[in-house]
């Protein structure tokens, strides 16, 4: 019996959870100049016993969330994280074809009573080829989700500034904001509306960011 116990069609077997996030492959774009994800494992054959992985990533590869500390030698530590930011429902918008996400973008949206909000730009998935520019935050679009209570921001870019930014203003201004950043979701298939949303990331003990495995289920 192939399916046997574990058949997902089992009736109390939860359904309705989607995928969110880029596969982690070796062909996934990354960041210029940063480290690849690359998985190459040893075989049976070498190991004598057992297939077993190893990889080699930056932390900030694919869907991933950033800690504090990737651009404030002071601020938290993936390990330091509140979990609650990154379980929990939250609400997906789209800003259509805005090049900032502003407030002025922001606004025509009802974001009462939402603590996580996923941002549908107009940047399409394409997770296995870097974008030569990117929608980006601005200090008022920051301001505006930390007035509504906004603690968690995801968008379906690699960050939320612009690709040549060295000063990172829309990520100091959503950090200062009270706003938590995950960045890289697959966001095009989805119906706009309510979810429930995990995206919880490795327990990674100093880490800058983590890669994570963000789900979202229709509310
Ligand atoms: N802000 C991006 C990453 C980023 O900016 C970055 C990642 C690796 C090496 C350099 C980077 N930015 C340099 O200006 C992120 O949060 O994923
Ligand atoms: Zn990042
Ligand atoms: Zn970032």
């Amino acid at each position: 019996m192939s399916n046997g116990s574990h058949s997902t069609s089992q009736s109390n077997f939860e359904q309705g959870w989607i995928d969110i996030s880029q596969p982690l492959s070796n062909k996934l774009a990354h960041w210029p100049g940063d480290t690849s994800f690359s998985y190459t494992f040893a075989t049976k054959e070498q190991t004598g016993s057992v297939n077993v992985g190893r990889m080699t990533t930056s932390l900030h590869s694919g869907t991933h969330v950033d800690a504090p500390f990737h651009f404030l030698n002071e601020g938290a530590k993936i390990h330091e994280l509140d979990l609650n930011l990154y379980i929990g429902p939250c609400r997906l918008i789209d800003i259509g074809d805005s090049e900032f996400i502003n407030a002025d973008a922001l606004s025509s949206h009802d974001l009462n009573g939402v603590t996580r909000l996923l941002i549908r730009t107009k940047l399409p998935n394409n997770p296995n080829s870097f974008p030569d520019s990117i929608p980006h935050f601005t200090k008022d679009g920051a301001a505006y989700l930390g007035e509504k209570g906004i603690r968690l921001v995801g968008l379906d870019c690699p960050s939320v500034d612009a690709l040549d930014s060295k000063e990172l203003e829309g990520h100091h201004a959503l950090h200062q904001n009270g706003v938590h950043i995950l960045e890289n979701v697959m966001l095009d298939q989805l119906s706009l509306g309510d979810y429930l949303l995990i995206a919880l990331p490795l327990a990674i003990q100093d880490g800058d960011g983590s890669p994570v495995r963000a789900v979202v289920k229709p509310l």
